[in-house]
């Protein structure tokens, strides 16, 4: 199967990582104040950190764009060795597959310079054919990591710039499609009570959900989203962003409206969205921007967008179009995401399009 080995790989890789922020909320979030970014900060380090240093052994001539860089752990002693520390701590059980994603991390200084591995420019140093660039975002959704809702690692392949696999490992979702969708405290639940999810999609191949275990690739399940048609749009599920500075909940609430629909949109944290409407928790998700000039990292939505499409889904902006993975990782202008069903999709695009003009 194409792109067999990258799976596996990425799966490992956010297994692995997960293993880290699972940790990081436990011990310390308790005591992280607004101003203090460490405990956040830890947990992008390490999960950056560990990743990076899978995907380099695996995959040596990949370029890769991640979030952060060593800069700031390189002048401060204390925060690297407590990034250190979590890292040195985070192995997979299965030493078959710790060792397939290149084993322990040897010393502080590698764990640097994985870090900054993830410094490419991506296609902007592009121009031959079959570029190979991997988008990661460590911890998206801080503020429902620090909350104890939804958090998400997210990490895709664009190929010529295009999504070609994207896996999301969300530590806060429910195994159980059925259950509630906790927007905090759920790290207190911990490993094993049913939470923590692994998403992910290969163009082509369709979208499967995995429980986020601690040792090696779990057997996983195809997925499907929910199909919703025109007549039912009024019992969909929506969901929207906790935070409404993220994204624009009076939009929201007038194309709701408009539509007929009954329940009020699920607020969750971060990119577990898509991988929630992947595995039928929901049905649309609108992300309207609430500034034009906020420059949104659009790659971090790769992951979300493949694992959607390959469930059947749609994604786009708020004209309808296909989001635009050339333009390079930052937007220029925020154009806001829709996603639905292929059966709501002209409905869902034509209210936007009408409460925008409105
Ligand atoms: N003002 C903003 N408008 C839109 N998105 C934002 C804004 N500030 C941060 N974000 C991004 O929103 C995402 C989380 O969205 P949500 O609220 O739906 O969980 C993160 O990727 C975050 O970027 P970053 O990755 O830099 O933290
Ligand atoms: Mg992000």
């Amino acid at each position: 199967m194409p792109y067999e080995t990258e799976l596996r790989t990425a799966l490992l890789a956010l297994q692995r990582a997960s293993l880290l922020t699972r940790r990081v909320a436990l011990t310390t979030l308790s005591s992280v104040t607004k101003s203090d970014r460490s405990p956040v900060t830890v947990g992008d380090f390490g999960a950056q950190a560990l990743v990076i240093s899978a995907l380099r052994h695996a995959f040596p001539d990949d370029a890769i764009v991640a979030e952060e860089d060593a800069a700031a752990l390189r002048d401060n002693e204390a925060l690297r060795g407590k990034v250190w520390d979590y890292v040195q701590g985070a192995g997979l059980s299965d030493e078959g597959a710790e060792s397939s994603i290149g084993g322990p991390l040897k010393s502080e200084r590698d764990m640097l310079d994985a870090i900054d591995g993830g410094a490419s420019e991506g296609f902007a140093s592009a121009g031959s054919q079959g570029r190979r660039v991997w988008a990661l975002d460590p911890i998206d959704g801080t503020k429902g990591f620090l909350r104890g809702g939804q958090y998400a690692i997210a990490l895709a392949l664009l190929v010529d710039a295009k999504p070609v696999l994207g896996v999301l490992a969300c530590p806060n979702l429910p195994q159980d499609a059925s259950a509630p969708i906790p927007t905090e405290h759920a790290h207190e639940k911990g490993e094993g009570e049913g939470y923590g999810v692994l998403v992910s999609a290969v163009a082509g191949q369709g979208t499967t959900v995995r429980v986020l275990g601690s040792g090696g690739v779990a057997e996983g399940k195809p997925t499907k989203m929910r199909e919703v048609g025109e007549a039912q749009i009024g019992s969909a599920v929506f969901c929207e962003s906790v935070e409404s500075g993220h994204s624009s909940h009076d939009h929201h609430a007038l194309i709701t409206q408009k539509l007929g629909v009954t329940s009020s949109p699920v607020r969750m944290d971060s990119q577990a969205k898509y991988a929630s409407l992947a595995m039928g928790l929901a049905d649309v998700y609108l992300r309207l921007p609430v500034s034009a000039s906020y420059q949104e990292k659009i790659w971090d939505h790769a992951a979300g967008e493949i694992v959607v499409k390959e469930a059947g889904g749609m994604v786009g902006d708020v004209q309808g179009r296909p989001l635009d993975w050339a333009q390079g990782r930052t937007l220029k202008e925020n154009k806001g995401v829709v996603v639905a069903g292929k059966g709501v999709w002209d409905m869902v695009i034509s209210a936007v399009k009408d409460v925008l003009a409105a």
